[in-house]
């Protein structure tokens, strides 16, 4: 990954040859138009591909994400976009295994799992206050090579502190995490998914609060996942950013909306339909309520 040790060495080989041949309707229903400009043969050897099958994800009796279907192919750059509430974070929750489908499933292939999937969640939802210092925190990305209980070998400690350096962390590697800034926790976060070294990587509004400098740098890196071959996911509001940089863009209202290349998932009637404002320049009438959960 970007500036730093491209993490474990045997992640490719183990993927190697690993292509998926299934096509089932849920591929043919989105697989077409979801394929980036960049094209969707991963390089690398990595094939990170998540099909999703007529997902339903919930919280009691709140139906948070409904009947969702479609494919992420291998290396492509998708943007989640929706209004406050509209599933976004649940979505990705389901993809990583930390909630389970109410009905539908999600396919992971070509990639292991969970040590394959890299997830870097809200800020917010994480609790800093652990007794941890920068780089443990960061070396933590390679728990699916030291266990999560063994000692951090000395060549996870020079990765870690190679990829701080890839996100300009080096200097604060021997500090407590509580004690770093939103901005600089958030490119402890993407120290650790470098460290990871995962084929599917998944980012929870990995650019609110931060600086616009912080901001540029972690998108670079993001790219640069891409332009490696992974396949990344980013639940974010900013669409200025999605149509200048994400390819492919699944709009979500608990329901899809729309679910392809992002110039034409969003368009004002799309935007308007999942409760968003339209872009600057576009017509924008009403902004109708997100659709209530049942
Ligand atoms: N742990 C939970 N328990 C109950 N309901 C929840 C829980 N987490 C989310 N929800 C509900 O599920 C729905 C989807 O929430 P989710 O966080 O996935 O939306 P989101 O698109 O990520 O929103 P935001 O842009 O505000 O982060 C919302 O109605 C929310 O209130």
């Amino acid at each position: 990954m970007s500036g730093a040790p491209s993490g474990a060495p045997n992640l490719a080989d183990r993927r190697r040859g690993r292509k998926d041949r299934r096509h089932g309707p849920a591929e043919r229903m989105s697989e077409a138009s979801n394929r980036d400009a960049a094209g969707s043969q991963p390089r690398n050897g990595r094939h990170g591909r998540v099909t999703v099958r007529d997902l339903t994800v919930g919280y009691r009796e709140r139906v948070a994400v409904e009947a969702v279907s479609g494919v992420f192919v291998a290396g492509s750059l998708t943007a989640i976009v929706g209004a406050n509430g509209a599933g976004k974070t649940t979505l990705l929750h389901a993809i990583a295994g930390l909630i389970a489908p109410r009905h539908g499933s999600i396919e992971i292939t070509g990639a292991e799992v969970p040590a394959d999937l890299a997830y870097l969640p809200q800020s917010d939802s994480i609790d800093r206050d652990f007794p941890i210092s920068v780089l443990e925190f960061t070396a933590l990305g390679g728990w699916a090579r030291i266990g999560v209980l063994g000692r951090v070998p000395m060549e996870l400690r020079l990765h870690a502190m190679s990829a701080l350096q890839a996100v300009g962390l080096d200097d604060l590697a021997g500090r407590m995490l509580g004690e770093l800034s939103v901005g600089q926790f958030r490119r402890a976060l993407f120290a650790r998914v470098i460290v990871q070294d995962a084929a599917i990587v998944l980012l929870d509004e990995p650019f609110a609060g931060v600086d616009a400098a912080t901001s540029d740098e972690l998108l670079r890196l993001m790219q640069h996942w891409h332009g490696e071959g992974r396949t990344v996911m980013v639940a974010l509001h900013d669409l200025d950013q999605v149509l200048a940089i994400f390819p492919a863009t699944l709009l979500l209202a608990r329901k899809v909306i729309a679910w392809g290349e992002t110039v034409t998932a969003l368009t004002p009637e799309k935007l308007l339909e999942a409760g968003l404002a339209a872009l600057p320049g576009t017509r924008a009438r009403s902004r109708p309520a997100m659709p209530s959960s049942r």
